[in-house]
């Protein structure tokens, strides 16, 4: 044994894991494309299998502490609106006789699109310039969007609204995309573009690869003055993807930022690590960045992944769950309501933000929707400016009625989880999407139990 490996070994926790073989060929090879392009890892950062969390970075000999930068990566690396204008190949593939204000697709979509397009050269000839980062690529991803029909019919409202949703929003880019570029046959090898090379399938993933792997750049960085997507685009060109660096997984006890930062030549997008929960993290401890202060439902949706005990989190009702709640509870069934109670609520948006927060408590919306249904007497024709401004302790006796709510809804995703245990298998975003419902039963529980000790000190 030599003795780089021998101090492999030494230094390795037991803990974590190289990746195996063909991922580590392909790192490699994105090693070196991004070494061509300028990149210098002065940060020593490497890719290893985490236990947690899967595949993440560490560094291998430094130790870094708040106000170190992790990774600085050269401008020209990263897969923004400037490297998809200068793909001429690509943008003849978009006619701009055909743009239509009226069916735009967002940035996303299109670099969704570019990934498609690179990775079909790849395939036929080898000939893409990021092949060796498409080949780092998860090849599934674990959203609740990629669950099994059984699976999706086992999940609650708030997450099946969003799948929804994003499967609608999915569908609309797609469509569009078939009128501009669909009919076109492929130069390589003849192929039909949206029928054979552009599947729904594979824009579903690499929607999903962009959604989940992009970082955010301030919308006018790196984009040209002259831009030929420019009118097919809804939104702005604010994101970018960023080889090796997205491989970063997100922590919500920590504070990253990241800038363009000029270099003498050229910039860099420079990711630094503000503050962390130690002060220093050694080598071949894994590295997290944030994405943000986002909580679970948002991380599972949009990123495939919840946190446990996750700071950011929060638990939100519908006026739909109240409903519910009154439909099954035998004591507040045989309660009378004001006829026009829900109507009232739903006319003047008072059932948005009606959360619990385990540190908080309840919202000021989910009080006063709680106190209109279940407390206040006579009707209200003032009622608005007393939300607006009166005395909010007039809106705090609503305490067993949110015991209730929390109670059902603990009951409820019991019943969800008991539904997908029963399937006789799941898939990977089965398995998460179960688990992040065990996590809100968690999160539920620990609101009641400490709501309780609260009132009994
Ligand atoms: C930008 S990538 C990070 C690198 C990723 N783990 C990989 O191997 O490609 C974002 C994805 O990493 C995963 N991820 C990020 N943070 C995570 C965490 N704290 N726990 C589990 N998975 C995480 C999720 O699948 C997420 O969609």
């Amino acid at each position: 044994m030599g003795r780089t490996q021998r101090l492999r070994q030494r230094r390795a926790p037991k803990d974590t894991t190289h990746p195996v073989d063909h991922e580590l060929d392909s790192l490699h090879v994105l090693y070196a494309h991004l070494n061509c392009l300028g990149w210098r890892n002065t940060t020593q950062l490497s890719a290893l299998h985490f236990p947690q969390t899967g595949r993440g970075l560490c560094s291998k000999r430094q130790r870094l502490r708040p106000g170190n930068e992790l990774i600085r990566l050269p401008a020209n690396c990263l897969i923004s609106i400037a490297t998809l204008e200068a793909d001429d190949q690509f943008r003849a593939l978009f006619n701009k006789d055909l743009f239509d204000k009226d069916a735009r697709i967002s940035f996303q979509a299109l670099v969704a699109c570019y990934l498609m397009h690179q990775q079909h050269l790849h395939e036929t000839s080898q000939q893409s310039t990021l092949g060796a980062y498409l080949d780092t690529l998860p090849r599934s991803y674990t959203m609740p969007y990629f669950c099994a029909m059984s699976e999706l019919q086992c999940l609650p409202e708030a997450l099946l609204e969003r799948t929804v949703g994003q499967n609608r929003q999915i569908r609309e880019y797609y469509q569009i995309i078939k009128t501009l570029v669909g009919t076109q046959h492929c130069e390589c090898c003849g192929q039909l573009y949206c029928q054979d090379i552009w599947t729904l399938a594979e824009y579903k993933r690499a929607y999903f690869a962009v959604n989940s792997r992009s970082v955010y750049l301030n919308p006018r960085q790196l984009k040209p003055a002259r831009c030929h997507f420019q009118s097919l685009l809804s939104g702005d060109t604010n994101m970018a993807l960023a080889p090796f660096l997205d491989l970063f997984n997100h922590s919500d006890s920590v504070q990253t930022t990241a800038e363009l930062s000029p270099n003498g030549k050229g910039q860099d997008y420079v990711l630094t690590l503000d503050t962390a929960a130690k002060s220093e993290l050694q080598p071949y401890e894994q590295l997290f960045i944030s994405y943000g202060a986002l909580p679970n439902l948002k991380l599972l949706t949009d990123y495939g992944f919840y946190l446990e005990r996750n700071a950011h989190d929060f638990f939100e009702f519908s006026l739909s769950d109240i409903e519910q709640l009154i439909a099954q509870n035998r004591k507040l069934a045989a309660q009378t309501y004001h006829r026009n109670i829900f109507k009232f609520i739903r006319e003047h948006n008072l059932y948005d933000q009606m959360f619990v927060h385990i540190d908080d408590g309840c919202s000021h919306n989910l009080r006063v929707v709680l106190h209109l249904i279940f407390k206040q007497q006579a009707y209200f024709p003032n009622v608005l400016n007393q939300i607006a401004f009166g005395d909010v302790a007039q809106f705090d006796d609503v305490q067993p009625e949110l015991s209730y709510l929390v109670a059902h809804k603990i009951s409820e995703y019991q019943g969800f989880v008991k539904a997908l245990n029963q399937l006789p298998q799941l898939t990977e975003s089965g398995v998460v999407a179960r688990s992040y419902l065990l996590e809100c039963v968690r999160y539920l529980s620990d609101f009641e139990s400490s709501v309780h000790c609260q009132s009994n000190e």
